[in-house]
Formats: C-alpha cells, sequence, structure tokens
C-alpha cells in the first residue's frame, strides 16, 4: 500500500463508519458511497470523500471497494464495480445465496478482470472449511446464537414473550440461502459458512437464547479429515445490535490481505 490509495466504501453505519475510521487511521484515503438524501451523511468526517453514484465511485479509481450497505445494495452496485476492474470485498453475503444473483456478480468479475471478496465478516475459520473440499463425508453445522433482544420481532411474531424467555428458542432450521433470505440483516454469517464449505452441505440453525449475552456463532465440521468445532462470540456493535463489532475489524483485515505485500 502506498501512502493515500484510494478505497471506497458503500455504506456508512455501524460497520461502514467504523471500517472508515480503521482505514483513515492506516493511511488510505477514503470515500464513501451514500444515497442522496441519506442520514448517514451527518457522521461523514470532512477526512471522508463522499459520492452519490456509483460512476462517481469508480472515477475516483478505488484500490477496491467494500460493500458495507445490505444485500440490495451488494446486488445492485456490486456489478459495475467488478464489470470496471474494480475488487469488491462484500459483508452482505447472504445475497450469494440467489444463484442469480451469484451468476451476475461471477460473470461481472470474470468478464472485468477483478475479484468478489468474500470476508470472514463476523466469522473466522473459513480456511479450515474451504479445506474440506473434496473430502468423503464432508458435513457441516452453523448456529446463529443470539440473545433475545436481538430477535425481538420474531419472536413476538412466534408468540413468545421476548423478555421472558425460560430457555432457547430455535427460530429457524434449513439452508443458508433460506436462513439469509429470511433474515437479510442477522444471516449473512450463515452464507459465509456456505460459501466457504461449498459443496460441502451446511445445515444453518438461529436460535433466540437468554442464557447468551453476545451475537454467538458456532461451527461444527465434520469429516473424513477429522472434526472442527469452533465458537466466535462477538459484542455487539454499539451502532447496530445485530452486527458485531468484530465484522469492521474482519473487513478491514481483508483490505490489508488485498492490498498489502505479505498475505497471510
Ligand atoms: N458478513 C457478515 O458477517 C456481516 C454482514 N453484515 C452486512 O452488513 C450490512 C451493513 O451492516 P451495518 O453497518 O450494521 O448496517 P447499518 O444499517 O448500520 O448501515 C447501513 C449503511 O448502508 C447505507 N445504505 C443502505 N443501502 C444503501 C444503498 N443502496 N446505497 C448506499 N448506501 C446504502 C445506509 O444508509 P441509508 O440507509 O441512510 O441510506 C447506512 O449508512 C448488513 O445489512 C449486512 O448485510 C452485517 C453483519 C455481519
Ligand atoms: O454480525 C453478526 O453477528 C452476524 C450478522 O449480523 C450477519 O451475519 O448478518
Amino acid at each position: 500500500m502506498t501512502a493515500g490509495t484510494p478505497i471506497g466504501i458503500i455504506g456508512h453505519g455501524a460497520i461502514g463508519r467504523d471500517l472508515a475510521e480503521r482505514l483513515l487511521g492506516s493511511g488510505y484515503h477514503v470515500t464513501v458511497l451514500l444515497r442522496a438524501g441519506s442520514t448517514s451523511l451527518e457522521a461523514v468526517p470532512a477526512s471522508v470523500g463522499t459520492v452519490h453514484t456509483i460512476d462517481a465511485l469508480i472515477g475516483t479509481r478505488p484500490a477496491l471497494v467494500v460493500e458495507a450497505a445490505g444485500q440490495s445494495a451488494l446486488q445492485t452496485l456490486a456489478p459495475a464495480l467488478l464489470s470496471a476492474g474494480i475488487d469488491v470485498v462484500a459483508a452482505s453475503t447472504g445475497a450469494l445465496g440467489d444463484p442469480v444473483v451469484f451468476d451476475r456478480l461471477a460473470t461481472a468479475a470474470r468478464e472485468g478482470g477483478s475479484r468478489l471478496v468474500i470476508p470472514a465478516g463476523a466469522l473466522g475459520g473459513l480456511d479450515y472449511l474451504a479445506a474440506l473440499r473434496g473430502t468423503a463425508e464432508a458435513s457441516v453445522r452453523y448456529t446463529s446464537r443470539k440473545p433475545p433482544a436481538a430477535w425481538r420481532a420474531e419472536l413476538v411474531a412466534a408468540g413468545h414473550d421476548p423478555a421472558a424467555l425460560s430457555g432457547e428458542i430455535v427460530l429457524f432450521e434449513g439452508t443458508a440461502a433460506d436462513a439469509a433470505r429470511l433474515y437479510p440483516r442477522n444471516l449473512n454469517a450463515g452464507l459465509t459458512v456456505a460459501l466457504a464449505a461449498a459443496p460441502t452441505p451446511v445445515t444453518v440453525r438461529v436460535i433466540a437464547d437468554p442464557a447468551v449475552a453476545l451475537n454467538t456463532h458456532e461451527i461444527e465440521a465434520e469429516s473424513d479429515l477429522g472434526t472442527a468445532s469452533m465458537r466466535f462470540a462477538n459484542r455487539p456493535s454499539p451502532a447496530n445490535p445485530k452486527t458485531s463489532a468484530l465484522t469492521a475489524a474482519s473487513l478491514a483485515a481483508a483490505v490489508r490481505r488485498l492490498l498489502e505485500p505479505v498475505v497471510l
């Protein structure tokens, strides 16, 4: 990285704001894409550039762009960046559960000579899951376990009082794609696990658990190579309780990995 290397970020919410601070601190020049009239504009510091269109972001000639805005932003904005030869680091990986979206982005990257990068986000251990490819009898289970406060609306809709749960409630069990579609702001991590482990099948469970205080992600893998059990207990972002504070730190690590000469 040379000082002042331009980086783009889509979104300036809990993740985008934290990430921008981290990148500024490392000497990058940051430009944020926000919709005109967005309330997030108020919190953008003077040291960060702002643009309102994808063409204007491309015009800043970013070394790469990080999406931290939501599944629909990834789906609609990433193709133009990838086609223009700009690598995109995607936070909202859940959008890739739709095979049409996945193919559109993969085609844009192939044709533009760029890469769509899937970061670990709120998790870790993706290298282990990727290594299972081609291994017999492999299976992976991912469990998202968050405090009832993170699932207030869903619990009420299912007839539960979020403040009075005596034990865990399984809200969902099924595929990562269905989980990411049903819970677009909470279950990107399940799709990240599925992308890393593919074609190993992944079962996803979503649990509201009064016994946990943190956003907890559990990954269990079994195969001919052995077993793995990983657990990440993340503090929520102060700006958004659905989002783990780890996510912005993980995106900053992904930027370093892509732009610095020694790759971990
Ligand atoms: N991979 C992972 O492990 C994780 C992924 N995520 C993903 O990251 C996303 C962002 O999380 P978080 O920062 O907590 O969310 P926030 O709601 O705090 O912030 C979202 C930001 O994106 C902006 N935004 C939304 N849509 C667009 C758009 N089309 N164009 C430009 N800006 C847009 C919002 O501005 P405004 O609405 O004012 O326009 C806001 O600034 C989540 O929705 C989720 O998809 C989150 C946690 C973990
Ligand atoms: O940040 C988290 O704990 C996970 C999350 O919201 C997501 O996967 O979308």
